[in-house]
């Protein structure tokens, strides 16, 4: 629609956009290209219109090899694997995941056990440590200077040790969505309920990622690891479905709202 001359009119004080598909597309799509371009000419024409959230911070998110290395750069340690012996070439656990990062098969992943089955992943794609956490995924939501946490199904835990489990492929959406139930999240064990993240470091690490990020909407994913309680981000989502945050509208407005107050007494002064 940005490219009929009536949407592209304005003038818009601030414009918040999910254009993440049409970023996507324009890899390999003339026309998303054209629509990216008329709205980028528009925004550098119109440097007064507020821009949530800008086009290359987006972008960042999309690929999981830029967005995991900001991710790391939060603890500052480039990832790594342990291996003492060969028999833990037979034990690791690995979740493998696509370089991209959005659009229906970004969401197909596996979870590899050993070695051998690294033959079975699909590059480009990320090797992410499997990190047991009692099933339940904090997803943080982020709107402007709040956020919000909800809680939801993940993945069980797998018993330490070496395993002779053939890779697992599955769908994330099937295993974290609200009501969604899989054998892969149903624990086999009595788990006892781990506490949520504490707020004051979910506060820290949100207020650390929209610096890193240079963004206004955007999700977190985080688990808590069962043998140390460490707070660990396994995902970094641009503009999440906000279902579940009721108070993502009424958020966005207050958000708005402020960053009108602030160009209009930036302009006053
Ligand atoms: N390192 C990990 N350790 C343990 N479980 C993990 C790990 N990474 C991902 N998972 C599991 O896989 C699920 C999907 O991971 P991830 O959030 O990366 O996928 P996604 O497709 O981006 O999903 P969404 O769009 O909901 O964020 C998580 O909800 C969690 O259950
Ligand atoms: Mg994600």
């Amino acid at each position: 629609k940005i490219s009929h001359p009536t949407y592209c009119s304005g003038p818009f004080d601030v414009i918040v956009h999910k254009l993440s598909d049409v970023i996507v597309e324009a890899e390999h799509d003339s026309q998303s290209q054209h629509l990216l371009a008329n709205f980028q000419s528009y925004v550098s024409t119109h440097p007064s219109t507020i821009l949530v959230d800008p086009l290359p911070a987006m972008s960042q998110l999309l690929d999981r090899f830029t967005s995991y290395r900001i991710m790391n750069r939060l603890i500052c340690s480039p990832p790594y694997l342990e291996i003492h012996s060969v028999d833990d070439l037979k034990r690791i656990k690995l979740v493998c995941k696509t370089r991209v990062a959005h659009g229906s098969l970004s969401h197909e992943m596996s979870l590899i056990f050993s070695a051998d089955s690294l033959a079975d992943i699909h590059p480009p794609c990320v090797l992410q440590s499997f990190v047991n956490h009692g099933a339940v995924l904090h997803k943080i939501f982020v709107v402007g200077d709040r956020h919000y946490c909800v809680e939801r199904p993940s993945l069980k835990n797998f018993p330490p040790g070496p395993c002779d489990r053939k890779t697992i492929f599955f769908n994330s959406h099937h295993v974290s969505k609200p009501e969604c139930s899989s054998d892969l999240t149903a624990m086999d064990e009595q788990m006892p309920h781990l506490l949520p993240p504490s707020s004051e470091a979910v506060a820290a690490l949100v207020r650390e990622l929209r610096v890193q990020l240079g963004m206004a909407l955007f999700g977190v994913d985080v688990i808590i690891n069962i043998h140390t309680h460490t707070l660990t981000v396994i995902d970094i989502n641009i503009f999440p479905g906000y279902e579940g945050v009721p108070q993502f509208f009424p958020s966005l407005l207050a958000y708005i709202e402020s960053l009108l107050d602030t160009n209009s007494s930036a302009d006053s002064s």
